[in-house]
């Protein structure tokens, strides 16, 4: 049996090399291994001897009898952790934590050696009085208790591990070369081989993405540029290419690297190939890069143009006043009365409810019973309108600030509606951009125009809509906790209508007796399945019922035939949870069977299928489903029944 006694400076150290070398050279050999502070009883003799670093051997030597073989050990880096750094961003100023100024420098190397030059190596060491307030990352092999406290991220890419010519020098040591050698490389080459294998995955993956990426952005209208700090081209896309292809060429070049290099311009109108581009700049630091976007302008002004006649078309007029809200409901008859009261003062209102429950038709009532009642109502959708267009529309721009398209520059929809109320729809879509600038007008009562600098003071009213939980996006970042609470100064929070179900025939017969030229009956049925639907779509849904019932009914009387798809799938009905079911199915059974069922039996019952419920939950059940017209209860023998609504469904 042949002996090596290992030497090493700590004890994590001690255990990757015993780990490493008992892999590589089996049970044939007998190891003792020791760290620096393990205690040793007995000076080692006769035996091959590898100390771990030049250091250690000073303190072990008189530890040591002379007739030992020592070894001092080569070490490289342990390739299965390194796949860490690679999510290091390049050109990152990072700390190589080690025990000495020699062997930081000496892993600084070995990490470059092995293709990690991508970022910037700063050797740390005990007492290398370093500041190290401005870094983020600490790469360390095995030595992360060396690590300053202030660093964030510590890369412990575990202890450096031998070379294999130091294996090779143990093995010729212990005359075990010609039998082990040719395993030993083996093995030690499928490692490293399956580690290339991971890191080529890696690099597969982020190679797919990158892929994609380039994909989609060759199937972006607008052209896009991108140039690294020496202004040279580092990627063009297909619309891009497809500009630049010209006779002009170099002067199309020379006008947008002029632009990018112009520190003071980030949006500029570009005259290429005798057409009116919007060239908007996005900078990256890490790594250097400038990238350009083009758009044409005389699409832009197309939108531009589109949108304002929209806007116009409706005579910047509320349509709506509080009687046409059409309502049965006692929550939609406090909701009213609440609104009235909030129209009075001058504070920024948030209405939230699902699309189409009433929303616009809440702001436009609003305005008409507020002070503002005369002045301009303008309602504004921000969804799918991209930020440039919403920024210059709502803002206004100076003339030149980016398209000089229009002399005189134009004016914004806030100073349309000064004096009056502005509905921005959709508000949870906008862009942290927009944001900002709707935080100015809320917080400051003043705009300030795309390209301006002069601040001008307006007195709008924003109520702002929203089919999203903001205080969600609040929570994710996406929206400013501050503009949130700006805008929330008052609340308005609309119900869907499945939760409002008395307005669901009043509703219904509300628009049938509006769009239809003579009279129709609905009949029961029909009834029955409008209120048990769970109108995902609300009111606007409901309307497009009727004009959908009035384009196919040929007959006076709207039965189930007569009604979409949507409505007579039985799916779209359960509004019911898994207790209203189960209530249902049960007293659906005992009624079939001619039997009585209280609130004892069914609380008995719950508790054997393992839905718990006391009779005092089993109570308060039972009233949402009277109370919502799916059963029906009577004193005497009788007691609970199903109705003919819940009878359809369960
Ligand atoms: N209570 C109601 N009475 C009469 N019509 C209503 C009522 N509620 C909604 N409507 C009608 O339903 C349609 C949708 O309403 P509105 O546009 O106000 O909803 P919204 O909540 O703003 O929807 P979205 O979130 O999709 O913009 C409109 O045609 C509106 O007139």
């Amino acid at each position: 049996m042949n002996k090596l006694v290992i030497f090493s400076g700590t004890s994590s150290t001690k255990k990757e090399i015993v780990d490493q070398i008992s892999t590589l050279l089996g049970d044939n050999l007998e190891i003792s291994a020791y760290a620096t502070d393990d205690d040793i009883l007995y000076p080692i003799s006769n035996s091959l001897v590898l100390v771990t670093s030049p250091l250690i051997l000073d303190s072990v030597k008189p530890l040591i009898r002379e007739n030992c073989k020592i070894i001092v050990a080569r070490r490289t880096l342990n390739l299965s952790n390194l796949d860490k750094i690679l999510y290091i961003n390049p050109n990152e100023n990072v700390l190589l934590v080690n025990d000495t100024y020699d062997t930081a420098i000496e892993s600084i190397e070995l990490l470059k050696n092995f293709g990690f030059d991508f970022i910037n190596y700063t050797p740390y060491y005990p007492n290398s009085h370093i500041d190290t307030s401005n870094f983020k990352y600490a790469i360390t092999p095995g030595e992360p208790h060396l690590v300053p406290h202030n660093i964030e991220n510590v890369i412990d890419i575990g202890p450096r591990i031998i070379d294999i010519t130091t294996i090779v020098e143990i093995l010729s040591n212990l005359s075990m070369l010609n039998k082990k050698s040719h395993n030993i490389s083996a093995r030690y080459i499928n490692k490293i081989i399956s580690l290339s294998r991971e890191l080529y995955t890696k690099n597969k993956n982020i190679k797919e993405l990158n892929e994609l990426l380039t994909r989609l952005i060759n199937h972006i209208d607008d052209a896009i540029i991108c140039f690294d700090g020496n202004l040279d081209m580092k990627f063009i896309n297909n619309s891009a290419r497809k500009l630049m292809q010209t006779e002009d060429y170099d002067d199309n070049l020379y006008k947008i690297k002029s632009f990018i290099s112009n520190q003071k311009l980030i949006e500029s109108i570009l005259y290429l190939n005798g057409c009116e581009y919007i060239a908007i700049k996005e900078l990256s630091y890490e790594p250097e890069l400038s990238i350009c976007i083009l758009k044409n302008a005389r699409e832009r002004i197309n939108i531009e143009n589109k949108l304002r006649k929209e806007i116009k078309n409706r005579g910047y007029v509320a349509k709506y006043s509080f009687e046409n809200i059409i309502h049965k409901s006692p929550v939609m008859k406090d909701l009213i009365n609440i609104s009235k009261k909030l129209s009075q003062s001058d504070f920024s209102i948030l209405i939230t409810g699902e699309s189409g429950t009433g929303k616009e038709l809440f702001a436009s009532s609003i305005h008409n019973y507020s002070k503002r009642k005369n002045a301009p109502f303008l309602a504004i959708n921000f969804a799918s309108l991209p930020e440039e267009i919403i920024e210059s529309e709502l803002f206004g721009y100076e003339e030149g600030a980016f398209t000089g398209a229009k002399k005189g520059g134009k004016i914004g929809l806030f100073e349309i509606a000064n004096g009056g109320t502005i509905f921005l729809d959709e508000i949870g879509d906008i862009t942290p951009k927009i944001q900002l600038r709707l935080l100015r007008v809320l917080q400051e009562k003043e705009i300030l125009k795309v390209g301006g600098s002069m601040p001008i003071p307006i007195d709008v009213r924003i109520i702002a809509a929203t089919n999203k939980d903001l205080f969600t996006l609040v929570r994710e970042g996406k929206f400013r906790e501050d503009l949130y609470y700006r805008l929330k100064k008052l609340y308005i929070k609309l119900p869907p209508l499945r939760d409002r179900r008395d307005d669901i025939l009043h509703l219904f017969n509300y628009f049938l007796d509006k769009k239809s030229e003579y009279p129709l009956e609905v009949s029961k049925e029909v009834k029955d399945i409008l209120l048990s639907y769970n109108w995902p779509g609300n009111v606007r849904e409901l309307e497009n019922t009727v004009e959908y019932i009035l384009a196919i009914i040929e007959d006076d009387v709207i039965k189930p035939h007569h009604l979409p798809e949507d409505l007579i799938s039985t799916k779209r009905h359960c509004s019911l949870d898994d207790v209203e079911v189960f209530i249902l199915k049960t007293i659906k059974d005992f009624n079939a069977n001619r039997k009585i069922i209280g609130r004892k039996t069914l609380s008995e019952l719950s508790f054997e299928c393992g839905l718990n419920l006391s009779e005092q939950q089993i109570r308060s059940k039972l009233n949402i489903l009277q109370q919502n017209g799916y059963i029906e209860t009577s004193r005497g023998k009788v007691g609970i029944r199903l109705t003919s609504k819940a009878n359809s469904i369960i």
